[in-house]
């Protein structure tokens, strides 16, 4: 479903990460590790197409991706049922009754999200994922202020939901989801900081 093949990016003009391969099945999430800088972000990034690789090909079914930053992007003055329906309308759907459960936001519908604490603003942010029926899915530190509770709860949605589903998922985090998932390190693939002139090239 997602195909990698050799691919090379850079953040601010300056190469991050080179040759970096790898396929994720659909039904299969794939961990990304590797210490803070050392490309998860710019990688991921990449991956959706929000910044243009350096070499290398990213292959994956047309209108399918969606990235997700841990930055919610939530409507604060919008309750949380508005946020979810805004979001299922920008992508022409429905918001699935099931999503309000699955991310522990039954008993918030009514409530401006604005006033949700940090770890609910985030169930919200992930719900989107919930109501935008994008399959491949390019996540960037999902659980961020979330609890042990709600990190099982998104870990299941993931699984049972979003994987059973036939998607797929590309997810940095530094924590154990407890997903079946391979992880990739991605430090060995650090690229060389003058392999090209782009350490200079910043300063241009
Ligand atoms: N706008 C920028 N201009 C130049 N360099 C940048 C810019 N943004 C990030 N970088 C650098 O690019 C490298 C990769 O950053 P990136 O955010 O992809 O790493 P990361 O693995 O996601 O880190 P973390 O685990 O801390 O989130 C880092 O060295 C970072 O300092």
């Amino acid at each position: 479903m997602l195909q990698v093949r050799a691919l090379r990016c850079a953040r601010g003009g300056v190469p991050v990460l080179d040759g970096v391969s790898f396929d994720v099945k659909a039904g299969e999430a794939l961990i990304l590790r590797g210490p803070n800088g050392v490309g998860k972000t710019t990688l991921l990034r990449t991956l959706a197409g929000l910044q243009p690789a350096l070499d290398g090909t990213v292959e994956y079914p047309g209108a399918t991706g969606a990235y997700a930053s841990h930055a919610d992007g939530i409507k604060t003055a919008l309750t949380v049922t508005e946020n979810l329906t805004f979001w299922a309308q920008v992508y022409g759907r429905d918001v699935p009754g099931s999503v309000y459960a699955a991310f522990d936001l039954d008993a918030l519908r009514t409530r401006a999200a604005g006033t949700l604490s940090a770890g609910q603003k985030r169930r919200l942010g992930l719900a989107r994922l919930g109501v935008i029926g994008r399959s491949v899915l390019f996540l960037d530190e999902p659980t961020v202020s979330l609890d042990g509770f709600s990190v099982r709860m998104f870990a299941d949605w993931m699984r049972d939901v979003h994987l059973a589903g036939g998607g797929c998922a590309v997810i940095a985090t530094h924590i154990d989801l407890g997903l079946d998932a391979p992880a990739l390190d991605l430090t060995p693939y650090v690229a060389q900081p003058d392999a090209d002139g782009g350490a200079d090239e910043a300063f241009l």
